[in-house]
């Protein structure tokens, strides 16, 4: 089958490379020419482990071809999916600007019958807007049929999650459309959901809500468990045993960020206020979210009394480990706010830093590697829970001017920094502080 994807963001390129995997003539087009240069080469535009060796072979093997010419991918194409951005406008809505030039741009160039997917998240309703507006514009006498088929990948396990998701959704409002769709999703070998367009627009949206209240419960659960001397690693465990809760996404930490659990809950605000619905839940979560991610920078005002001129270290910069995408990571508020109060910032991240350098205050410096941020430092904050990062050797810490460690992600066990001599304050455990660590044991 020939496909063509639009958009060679994180979803359009893994749709992409993972569609010509399965076997499909696929076609990748992008407006950014530079982005799009790149990619003829086998160069990845972003960093996802496994990406850059799938598409080099798909490309070696002529089943995946990119170009910025709409006309050349849509020629013959059996299916175009549409993987263009929705960010988030001012007022929390998703802006659609993209996805209705895409869609003006097959009225014009499309000639022949073709399934239209939408992997954009979009609100509910857009889709079919969307088929409204190319059936008003449409001046061939064509079939052009818009399915949703929402994406639920993350960044840092795309690949691993193209082939091993836990369903596709697909929603459609034929037969002969669901059947398309089924028979090119078949050779992945995971579960087709197949339902009305309306329930896939929002399954995206409240399962990515869901995913987002988990991350705000634990961490108010977190915050109680400081106040109660309580473990949060501990009850997260505990709970999860529970298979109505389930032990995933239950990990504290300095929130939620991300180019889609942040646009996308207060997106789904807005959906539920056009209704005139109240989502008293999802307000709360983003709020609790909001005040997790500056929560470190609570911790330390309440540890010291000035920051001014005050060494700080910090090791993680990406919204999570894996990627090197900076979108409304919880590194930009933090370091903002510590070049605010005067501090000395020297941060570190194994691949993110190119893109921090686009996104951070500009007064920081950029260290090449966690020892030498640590070099002088006074204190450490952990951002990114990085391999690199949970695997640095205690005594890096030790060789700090003051070894203060605040850890946002938890990536030490208390156990270890016993008599380490180090003061370790993390989120939701009992600090660990030189004088009193035995006596927490
Ligand atoms: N990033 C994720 O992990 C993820 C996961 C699931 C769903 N989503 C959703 O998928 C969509 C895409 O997300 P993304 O992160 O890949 O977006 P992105 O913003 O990183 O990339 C979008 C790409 O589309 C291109 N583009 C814009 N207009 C175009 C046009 N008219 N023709 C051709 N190309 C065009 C841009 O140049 C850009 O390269 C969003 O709706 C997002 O919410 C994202
Ligand atoms: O237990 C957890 C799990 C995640 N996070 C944080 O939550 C954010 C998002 O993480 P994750 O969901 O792993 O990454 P994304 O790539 O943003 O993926 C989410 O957003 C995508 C875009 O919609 C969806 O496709 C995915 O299913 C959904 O998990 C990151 O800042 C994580 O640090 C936590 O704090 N605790």
């Amino acid at each position: 089958m020939k496909i063509a994807v639009v958009g060679t963001g994180y979803v359009g390129l893994v749709t992409g490379v993972s569609l010509s995997e399965i076997g499909h003539q696929v076609w990748c087009i992008d407006i950014d020419t530079e982005k799009i240069e790149m990619l003829k080469k086998g160069k990845s535009p972003i960093y996802e482990p496994g990406l850059s060796e799938l598409m080099q072979k798909n490309i070696a093997q002529n089943r995946l071809t990119f170009t910025t010419k709409h006309s050349e991918g849509f020629q013959g194409a059996d299916v175009i999916y549409i993987a263009v951005g929705t960010p988030e406008n001012e007022d929390g809505s998703a802006n659609l600007t993209y996805v209705e030039d895409v869609a003006l741009k097959i009225v014009e160039l499309v000639t022949q019958d073709t399934i239209v997917v939408i992997k954009s998240t979009v609100p509910v309703g857009t889709n079919n807007r969307i088929q409204d507006l190319i059936n008003q514009h449409k001046e061939r006498d064509l079939r052009i049929e818009i399915v949703s088929n929402p994406e639920f990948l993350k960044e840092g396990t795309a690949i691993y999650d193209s082939f091993h998701g836990d369903r596709i959704v697909i929603g459609a409002s034929s037969k002969y459309a669901f059947k398309i769709l089924e028979e090119i999703n078949k050779p992945f070998g995971i579960p087709i959901f197949q339902t009305d367009i309306r329930s896939a627009e929002m399954i995206k949206y409240a399962a990515n809500a869901f995913l987002a209240t988990k991350i705000s419960f634990i961490n108010e659960i977190a915050n109680i468990c400081e106040r109660v001397e309580a473990d949060v690693e501990e009850v997260a465990r505990g709970i999860g045993m529970d298979q109505r809760i389930g032990n995933k996404f239950l990990k504290a930490g300095i929130g939620y960020g991300g180019s889609c659990f942040p646009k996308d809950t207060k997106a789904l605000l807005k959906i539920a206020g056009v209704v005139d619905y109240d989502f008293e839940l999802l307000k709360g979560v983003i709020m609790v979210n909001k005040n997790q991610q500056e929560l470190l920078l609570q911790k330390l005002n309440n540890r010291f009394d000035t920051l001014k001129d005050k060494r700080i270290a910090i090791l993680g910069l990406a919204f999570k480990p894996n990627t090197d995408d900076m979108r409304e990571a919880a590194s930009i508020v933090i370091t903002e706010e510590l070049v605010n109060q005067g501090a000395n910032v020297v941060v570190y991240d194994p691949v993110a830093m190119e893109n921090a350098k686009k996104v951070l205050v500009p007064s920081i410096k950029y260290a090449s590697s966690v020892e030498e941020a640590l070099q002088e430092a006074e204190v450490a904050l952990i951002l990114t829970e990085w391999d690199e990062i949970k695997k640095i050797d205690i005594e890096s810490f030790r060789k700090m001017k003051t070894p203060i460690v605040f850890d946002g992600r938890n990536c030490f066990d208390l156990e270890s920094l016993q008599k380490s001599g180090i003061e370790y304050h993390s989120i939701g455990r009992p600090v660990v502080k030189p004088e009193i660590a035995n006596a927490l044991f």
